[in-house]
């Protein structure tokens, strides 16, 4: 059998999973080659990323490495791949999802005193989520790989910065902040992004990718998709979406959408069964567009173009 091509990003976040799907695919008796290609949203780290103008500045040149016979698949974490894929490529794994929770790193247990706070995160999700709960606080930017971000952190006058617990957990930096005087605390009312902490596994289409799949993961990561998809409609809006397990064939979803200031915050929680998945994430839109989403969006959209 031929050496399978793994693409993936360079940041060490990257690389591991990228090595995490190569084991997979070693233990299923495949010889794989890590091939590394960088990508828009490493390489420009000026710009915060909802205005370098399109979706997908982590996969883009993934995407033309798949599609030009370059690689023959692209590892990333999945909630950095657009909702939908370009004409020839397909989703065709989610082998694993690591604890998909934000988390806040901070520099003295005295932040949760403070009257006003400074938070950096790149994020618009998170963003608008900590100035729901905090509508006093500041929020600077904040771009580049993790251990860019967390020395950023340090380097300035902040109080904290926000992160995914998988993306500090899998580059291996949960145990390093201690020695840096760091400390981390999960988020537990912030709602984490569609799919975060999912690895995504991306393949031409006619690929034959051997069975790394993780069913429960690819249902949790379709019913997310898929809210997230039919709300946003391609602008980029600060929209949570988790699906927790609670029994066997058994799921909890809890999503929302918010203003870009945070002041607005459309909310929608509800049980359902294996059963219900392939049209859940739709379900859960719809209802949110009941309570007015579209009209949060359209707001969104033109604050977005103005800034
Ligand atoms: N956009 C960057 C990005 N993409 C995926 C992760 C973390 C890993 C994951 O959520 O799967 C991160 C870092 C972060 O959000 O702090």
């Amino acid at each position: 059998m031929k050496k399978i091509r793994i693409g993936t990003r360079q940041s060490p976040l990257a690389l591991w999973q990228a090595n995490k799907v190569s084991d997979l695919l070693t233990q299923k008796g495949c010889e794989t080659e890590i091939v590394p290609i960088s990508s828009e949203g490493d390489l420009n780290l000026k710009q915060p990323i909802y205005s370098l103008g399109f979706t997908g500045v982590f996969t883009k040149s993934l995407d033309i490495a798949l599609l030009n016979d370059k690689i023959d698949i692209a590892v990333h974490s999945l909630k950095d791949v657009p909702t939908v894929l370009p004409e020839g490529l397909v989703l065709a794994a989610y082998p694993e999802r690591a604890n998909a929770a934000d988390i806040l790193v901070y520099k003295s247990e005295k932040i949760f005193e403070k009257e006003v706070r400074t938070i950096a995160t790149g994020s618009l999700r998170r963003r608008a989520f900590w100035l729901n709960q905090y509508p006093n606080d500041q929020l600077v930017d904040l771009r580049g790989n993790v251990q860019l971000r967390l020395q950023k952190l340090l380097d300035n006058d902040w109080d904290g910065a926000i992160f995914a617990l998988a993306g500090l957990d899998r580059a291996e930096i949960l145990e390093e902040l201690t020695a840096k005087k760091l400390h981390y605390k999960v988020i537990d009312w912030m709602i984490s992004a569609p799919s975060q902490g999912i690895l995504g596994v991306v393949t031409r289409e006619n690929y034959e990718l051997p069975n790394i799949n993780n069913t429960e993961c690819e249902l949790k990561a379709t019913v997310e998709r898929q809210f997230l998809n039919i709300l946003e409609g391609g602008c980029t809006a600060p929209i949570g979406a988790l699906v927790s397990t609670v029994g066997e064939e058994q799921y909890h979803f809890h999503g929302a959408i918010l203003s870009l200031d945070g002041q607005q915050k459309l909310e929608v929680e509800e049980h359902f069964t294996k059963q219900d998945f392939q049209n859940f994430g739709r379900k859960m839109a719809e209802k949110c567009k009941i309570l007015g989403a579209e009209k949060m969006i359209e707001q969104i959209k033109t604050q977005l173009k103005k800034s």
